[in-house]
């Protein structure tokens, strides 16, 4: 898959040559750049949803389990545009806390609802990184014997996987820099953006 390219142009805070795409949302001089548009997110997600569809029976409609808190933007998205029938589970694991690099410790804060045993599983997450949350959340999933997991990541980068996982459907592939917004945070912050942005460096290092 074809790399998402980064920006050539990317605005410093107060440069008045660039729009701003962060005041609108109430982050003025936070965002360098959109990296993908609500059109891009839009148009890939139905992708997905119908590839994945393509792959499921409608008569056992898989269990997708929403990786929170990122990947809660691309869940909801996900699912209205499938076209069979899905049931939903949550997990709510983290890593990154106010950093931008993982901790590589992964701590679940919210368990499944349910027991997932003879349950075809798709897991839903917002970003591959590292790789570890998904491995580590591959192992854990697996113990609790379901018929089979996939998993369909919005976005990947795979210049920073440190832990190779299997991944049956992305939608991006990008640079390696920190992004925010649809759901990415830094320090909880920017989930509540429409689109995927590169974060400004001052606000982090
Ligand atoms: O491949 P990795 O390096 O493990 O990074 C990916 C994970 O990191 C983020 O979660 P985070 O720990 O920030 O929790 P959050 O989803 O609540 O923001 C992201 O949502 C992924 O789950
Ligand atoms: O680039 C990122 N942005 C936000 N959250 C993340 N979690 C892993 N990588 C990222
Ligand atoms: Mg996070």
């Amino acid at each position: 898959m074809a790399l998402v390219a980064a920006p050539a142009q990317r605005r410093a805070p107060g440069d008045p040559a660039l729009d701003d795409p962060g005041a609108e949302y109430g982050y003025r001089d936070e965002i360098a750049a959109v990296l993908l548009s609500e059109q891009d997110l839009r148009a890939k997600v139905r992708e997905l949803a119908v590839a994945v569809a393509a792959d499921h029976d409608v008569d056992t409609p898989p269990l997708l389990v929403c990786v929170l808190k990122g990947a809660v933007m691309f869940l909801t998205d996900f699912v209205r545009a499938m076209p069979i029938p899905t049931e939903l589970e949550f997990m709510a694991v983290t890593s990154y806390g106010s950093a931008t690099t993982s901790s590589g410790v992964v701590r679940i804060l919210k368990d499944l609802d349910r027991d997932i045993t003879g349950r075809r599983i798709i897991i839903v997450e917002d970003i591959i990184d590292s790789g570890l949350t998904l491995s580590w959340l591959l192992k854990n999933l697996a113990s609790r014997n379901p018929a089979a997991i996939d998993v369909v990541a919005l976005l990947r980068k795979p210049e920073a996987v440190k832990v190779d996982v299997d991944v049956r459907y992305v939608g991006f592939d990008l640079p390696n820099e920190f992004v925010v917004g649809y759901g990415l945070d830094y320090a909880e912050r920017y989930r509540d953006l429409p689109y995927v942005g590169l974060l400004g460096e001052h606000m982090y290092r």
